[in-house]
């Protein structure tokens, strides 16, 4: 079996609304200064929609087409380093609407998967302007099964309950998650792992736009729960060296898998 050890470096970088040029030479940039680190990263995690930001009453013209430009940049920069690439998410626009697209590549430039963000987040109208996707995604790394979910997503146990009885050992999270709720991240993000026995890794931006400020923190968390990375509240590079292993590792010792009682998870009066 190949090893199951991964360096992993997360791109905690700040977003400017509107302007996906501007937003994709700095995510070269700092993809390019990510790759100078020893150990060199196996897998570079961006944060949810990057190229245009919360920008949503003006997607129109701005948003990616699909499968468009920003995808062959990403899957020419996973070959380029050889390298993973969860590409955090991208505003895409379709025939049917809007959508908020997750793309990840493989070292050979082939695309592992795509994931429309599930649930919308209305507090920050995004079900005003976007399509929800309509189903869950796990993808390849190496050996192993990872999944992959975006922002919102991780205040619902039961999506990533499915994604760990599916196989994940790891549970990749872009974000742009904004204060005041800092204790709600780091609480939901650290549960997710403790209780799917998985590593989480979580990338939100930093900086601000029209109406939220966004504080960061992105974090590697393992399946104990122990927080192995986490970033503060700047621009930065965020990384771990994982070993997926001790997912099976803790499922051995507190058996919640093998404990689960589905037959009783539904109410009776
Ligand atoms: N971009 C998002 O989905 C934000 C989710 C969020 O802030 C929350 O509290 O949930």
């Amino acid at each position: 079996m190949a090893s199951q050890q991964y360096h992993i470096s997360l791109l905690q970088m700040d977003i400017r609304l509107a302007d996906p040029q501007y937003n994709q030479q700095r995510a070269g940039e700092w993809i390019a200064e990510a790759m100078k680190a020893e150990p060199k990263p196996d897998v570079i995690v961006l944060p949810e929609m990057w190229n245009t930001g919360y920008a949503l009453d003006r997607l129109d013209g701005i948003a990616e087409p699909e499968n468009g430009p920003i995808c062959d940049w990403l899957s020419e920069t996973a070959a380029h380093y050889g390298i993973t690439i969860v590409g955090g998410s991208i505003s895409e626009q379709r025939s049917s609407g809007f959508y908020n697209t997750l793309y990840a590549y493989a070292p050979d430039g082939s695309q592992l998967t795509r994931y429309d963000k599930i649930h919308l987040f209305k507090l920050m109208d995004e079900e005003k302007f976007m399509q929800p996707g309509e189903q869950t995604t796990l993808f390849p790394l190496g050996d192993v099964t990872a999944a992959a979910s975006i922002c919102y997503d991780i205040r619902f146990p039961e999506l990533a309950r499915t994604l760990a009885l599916a196989g994940a050992k790891v549970w990749f999270v872009p974000a742009e998650w904004p204060n005041p709720r800092l204790h709600h991240w780091r609480t939901l993000l650290t549960a997710r792992a403790i209780e799917n026995q998985m590593y989480v890794i979580a990338c939100n931006r930093v900086g601000r736009d029209e109406k939220s400020e966004f504080f960061g923190h992105s974090m590697i968390i393992d399946p104990w729960g122990e927080v192995i990375a986490e970033g503060g509240e700047e621009e930065g590079i965020i990384s771990a060296t994982i070993d997926l292993e001790l997912s099976e590792d803790v499922r051995g010792r507190i058996p919640v898998f093998a404990d689960r009682r589905p037959e009783l998870y539904k109410h009776q009066d």
